[in-house]
């Protein structure tokens, strides 16, 4: 339903292309958004001295309303293109964390924040957790498996996504999942089974649940309205225990005992989701907010450009191909309520350089819309973008 929105928004935009100096530029103008706003910590307003009574009752008036500020840190792991990226900006309904149909797309830990009402969620989009077999063979970054391990220390709980439309995955936990809870257990987490719209028969999920579980949580205490009583209790039991049961109960090798919850999504579609929102909301933590209530991310907005151009050509571009590429901002600036960014692309080769331009630089050309599109979405605003490609060894380059 959230994609459908997103959907309907982008119609409100109207295109224009120009061409300038050879560059095909796409201005869109947007008619009705909203627009991101610079982070500040709001917790460090509540050291100002009031310099007068007025300022000292505001000054008081702002640290009562921190008094009542709830907040939680979620780390959302999983293994790559389980859907964290996809579920997080549903969740929060904001474009925050590139997506793509391939494998990696998130390469370092970002946050992706949410303020409803009193409480402000915090999501750490995670890059998927892989073996060192799979950080050669993607050309990672060294720092890749390392990136989730700062997220989850700073986390109060961790959701664990998995995706249950891959037949031969799904009826186990994935190793370097099981690892990672294992090395977090004083943290409390649930399981969330992602891409349920994916599946023909809703049946094998009570399975599931049951396998991934250890036969911990049934089915239908899965559901976390109806248990939300015991909820409180389970939480601290839980984590009282979680160093003992591990010393003594061992894990089967495709399962995790100490999940608070279980619960079934599509983050695609947007179901599900409100479950999961309203269950944050309650477990979050009495605590004054990190982020101003207007913050959508910690991100700068260079880095998400360069980030959306990377997802788009992990898209459009086959195989093993996208991962060689390098992408960099080469110009950004606002002005008058305008993004105008220009990023370029080093291509390994000449050869791989004409196959992502396409002939007469048509895919280029597509791949700049889309990334276009995506970016007015995540900025609230109209977007100029540049799109350079340049042959590491031609040295020459084409921009779109
Ligand atoms: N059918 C279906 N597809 C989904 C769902 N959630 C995500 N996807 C698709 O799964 C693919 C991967 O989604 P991402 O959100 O990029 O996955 P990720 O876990 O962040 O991936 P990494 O960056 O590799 O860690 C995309 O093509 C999404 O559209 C879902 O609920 N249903």
């Amino acid at each position: 339903m959230q994609l459908f929105n997103n959907f309907v928004l982008a119609t409100k935009y109207s295109l224009t292309f120009s061409r300038i100096n050879g560059i095909w530029l796409r201005n869109i103008q947007c008619r009705c958004l909203s627009s991101i706003q610079e982070n500040s910590t709001a917790k460090n307003s509540s050291n100002v001295p009031a310099a007068n009574a007025t300022e000292r009752i505001s000054h008081e008036q702002k640290t009562q309303s921190q008094r009542s500020q709830n907040s939680l840190h979620i780390a959302v792991i999983g293994v790559p293109n389980a859907g964290k990226s996809t579920f997080i900006n549903n969740l929060i309904n904001h474009r925050v964390c590139p997506t793509s149909s391939k494998v990696h797309t998130t390469r370092k830990a970002s946050k992706a924040i949410y303020t409803s009402g009193q409480t402000q969620l915090v999501f750490y989009d995670t890059p998927g957790l892989v073996t060192p077999r799979e950080i050669k063979r993607h050309n990672l970054e060294q720092n890749f498996k390392s990136a989730y391990k700062h997220a989850i220390q700073h986390a109060d709980i961790i959701a664990c996504m998995h995706d249950v439309s891959n037949s031969w995955s799904r009826n186990a936990l994935h190793s370097t999942v099981l690892e990672t809870l294992n090395e977090y257990k004083h943290l409390p987490s649930f399981l969330i089974l992602n891409k349920i719209d994916a599946l023909k028969s809703k049946r094998v999920l009570l399975e599931l649940i049951r396998v991934l579980t250890n036969d911990t949580i049934s089915s239908t205490q899965s559901l976390w309205s109806r248990k939300q009583k015991n909820r409180s209790k389970r939480i601290e039991e839980t984590q009282d225990k979680s160093p003992a049961l591990s010393e003594e109960k061992k894990e089967k090798d495709v399962s995790w005992s100490n999940f608070q919850e279980v619960f079934l999504v599509s983050s695609l579609t947007g179901s599900g989701l409100n479950d999961i929102h309203d269950y944050l909301v309650k477990v979050a933590k009495e605590r004054a907010w990190e982020y101003s209530k207007g913050s959508f991310t910690d991100e700068t907005p260079e880095a998400i450009v360069v980030e959306s151009v990377r997802a788009r050509l992990l898209d459009y571009l086959p195989q093993e191909i996208p991962y060689n590429l390098h992408s960099q901002i080469e110009y950004y600036s606002e002005e008058k309520g305008t993004i105008y960014a220009s990023v370029e692309v080093t291509c390994p080769s000449s050869r791989i350089e004409r196959l992502i331009c396409g002939e007469s630089n048509g895919k280029l050309k597509q791949i700049t819309e889309r990334v276009t599109s995506d970016l007015v979405e995540t900025f609230g605003k109209p977007i100029s973008l540049t799109i350079a490609t340049r042959s590491k060894k031609a040295n020459e380059s084409k921009k779109i």
